[in-house]
């Protein structure tokens, strides 16, 4: 027996001496700056990623080393705008997605790999997505836009209103409304409906199951109910999409008068053979979770730095005040803001502080390798540039941490030098951008000018705001904030002079709270 584990260790020591002379003599990475750690294992990032903390190690990393950083025997981490352009936004880039996006949802435009059979895919997708059907669809989001106000309304008066959740919930339901023919409910009611627990645990159950394959299988056969059910959230959601569907169809028929995304995919554009049934169903599915925390922490992060700048929203209400605001439901057309400098700066310097979707998106080396910032990187080697840390560069994005729209409004208009336009990819670059940034930019633009024009937003306390920064960041504990109403909505905006205005403005009464609490949801990156 004792000579069993001595040979055991020994065959362990041996073992770990190979690894340590593979790493520091022989592997094609070892002349890559990193920690040693990382060179010799992929595993501390794992425990990194559990405590929410991947995407700012790997930004300190960069401080440390520079802007080539090993964070895995087979990973890089790169921080330049040659790297964002070769990796992203080359439309002949060669780097295809990693194979841990395979796991990540199942059979749709988001984790497709191969480089044509996404290009076919999204050449079926696109026309659904663009802006003049998306703005076909503005009623839909102006009726969640009322529905929300309704909700915080009815709410305010008992306490503090949990910001993050009616984000969230807003999100949710515009994205039933758009690609499942129907709300999810989640403004009707107090608590998150139970499709919101499945697409959480289905998050945590991709990412396992990409690691531990086995197993996630063996635990979806586990006896125990709680267990079970956990691991077949995403069974449920597929089965949620397709059920759906078929209730869509039996409502609306296959010509639908309905204006959203889901009528366009039935539809076809003319001439091409579209997309089937099945693949319709699956594809709606993945989209109601790529639509919804996406924009939910965007909103939430805009209030919160809002809240810290009064004077922002001073500046902001004066912008808006020159838009026509529509008598009935307070509620401004999306046109009118599309070209407001302040408003899309706001938006803009959000998404460049608080990118949703921080973490480096990870491909792979093409065949044959490639020279990049001075190093070969093999084929296959995983790369990444995370906008957490291109969004911070503090050469192009001077005072990184400070929030500053003004960064963003240029005489020329433009919008930021074109370095600051390299780097900036809140919704990454080239083939693979996201498919929804027209639905989502007109999501943040109605509802930030609806909610700036009828409230004030400030802190009641000098608490900061944590995250956890994994593939999404979740922003968690936080300060109560004070939202005052402002105007009455349903004062006419043709009825309304300017100083009546100016004085509506100033006429506070302090009536509502904002609280964004700890709200848990992990989604693990590799
Ligand atoms: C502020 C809101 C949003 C942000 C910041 C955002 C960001 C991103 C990013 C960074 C990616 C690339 C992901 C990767 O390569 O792993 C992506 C892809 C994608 N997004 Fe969004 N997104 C947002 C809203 C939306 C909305 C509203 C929709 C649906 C209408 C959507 C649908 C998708 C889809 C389908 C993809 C995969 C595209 C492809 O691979 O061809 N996103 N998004």
């Amino acid at each position: 027996m004792y000579t069993d584990w001595n040979n055991h260790l020994h065959l362990l020591a041996a073992s770990g001496l190979c690894i340590i002379f593979y790493a520091v003599f022989l592997s094609p990475l070892r002349h890559v700056p990193g920690p040693l750690i990382a060179k010799l294992t992929g595993n501390w990032l794992l425990f990194i990623e559990l405590a929410g903390k991947r995407t700012t190690t790997v930004h300190a990393l960069h401080g440390k080393y520079g802007p080539v950083v090993c964070i895995a025997p087979n990973e890089l981490s790169f921080n330049t705008i040659d790297a964002v352009e070769t990796i992203y936004a080359s439309h002949h880039s060669e780097f295809r997605k990693a194979p841990w996006y395979a796991n990540m949802t199942r059979g749709g435009v988001f984790n497709m790999r191969d480089p044509a059979e996404h290009r076919q895919r999204r050449k079926l997708l696109n026309h659904a997505f663009s802006q003049q059907s998306v703005n076909e669809m503005e009623p839909h989001i102006h009726k969640h836009v009322r529905k929300l106000v309704m909700a915080i309304e009815k709410r305010r008066k008992d306490g503090p209103v949990d910001a993050r959740h009616w984000f969230r919930m807003f999100a949710f339901d515009v994205a039933g409304e758009s690609f499942l023919g129907k709300p999810f409910g989640g403004l009707d009611c107090d608590e998150a409906p139970g499709y919101v627990a499945d697409l959480d645990s289905a998050f945590i159950v991709w990412d396992l199951q990409g690691r531990f394959p086995i197993l996630t299988w063996l635990l979806r056969q586990s006896p125990s109910k709680k267990l079970q059910h956990f691991f077949t959230a995403d069974d449920r959601i597929y089965e949620y999409g397709a059920d759906a569907f078929k209730d869509y169809l039996q409502r609306y028929g296959r010509s639908p008068q309905r204006k959203d995304l889901l009528t366009k995919l039935i539809r076809k554009e003319d001439g091409d053979g579209g997309l089937t049934d099945e693949q319709i169903s699956g594809e709606i599915s993945n989209l109601t979770f790529a639509a919804t925390d996406t924009a939910a922490i965007a909103l939430t992060y805009m209030f919160w730095e809002l809240a810290q700048h009064p004077e922002l929203q001073d500046k902001l209400r004066e912008e808006l005040r020159k838009i026509p605001l529509p008598p009935a439901s307070g509620i401004p057309d999306h046109k009118e803001l599309v070209n407001l400098p302040l408003l899309n700066a706001v938006i803009q310097e959000t998404l460049r502080k608080h990118s949703p979707v921080p973490a480096g998106l990870m491909r792979t080396a093409p065949p044959g390798g490639r020279m990049m910032e001075g190093y070969f990187v093999p084929e296959k080697t995983v790369v990444s540039v995370p906008s957490w840390t291109s969004h911070r560069n503090p050469t192009y994005f001077p005072n990184p941490e400070s929030f500053s729209p003004n960064r963003w409004i240029t005489p020329d208009g433009l919008g930021g030098t074109e370095r600051m336009k390299q780097l900036y990819m809140p919704f990454t670059k080239g083939p693979r951008t996201c498919i929804g940034q027209a639905m989502a930019l007109l999501e943040l633009r109605v509802m930030l000018a609806t909610l700036v024009f009828r409230y004030n937003v400030r802190l009641i306390a000098e608490v900061g705001m944590g995250a956890e920064v994994t593939f999404l960041v979740t922003a968690f504990i936080g300060d109560p904030g004070i939202l005052e109403e402002l105007i009455d909505p349903t004062v006419s905006s043709s009825q309304e002079t300017a100083s009546k205005r100016q004085q509506s403005f100033d006429a506070k009464e302090l009536i509502y709270a904002v609280q964004y609490r700890r709200v848990k949801f992990n989604w693990l990156a590799k």
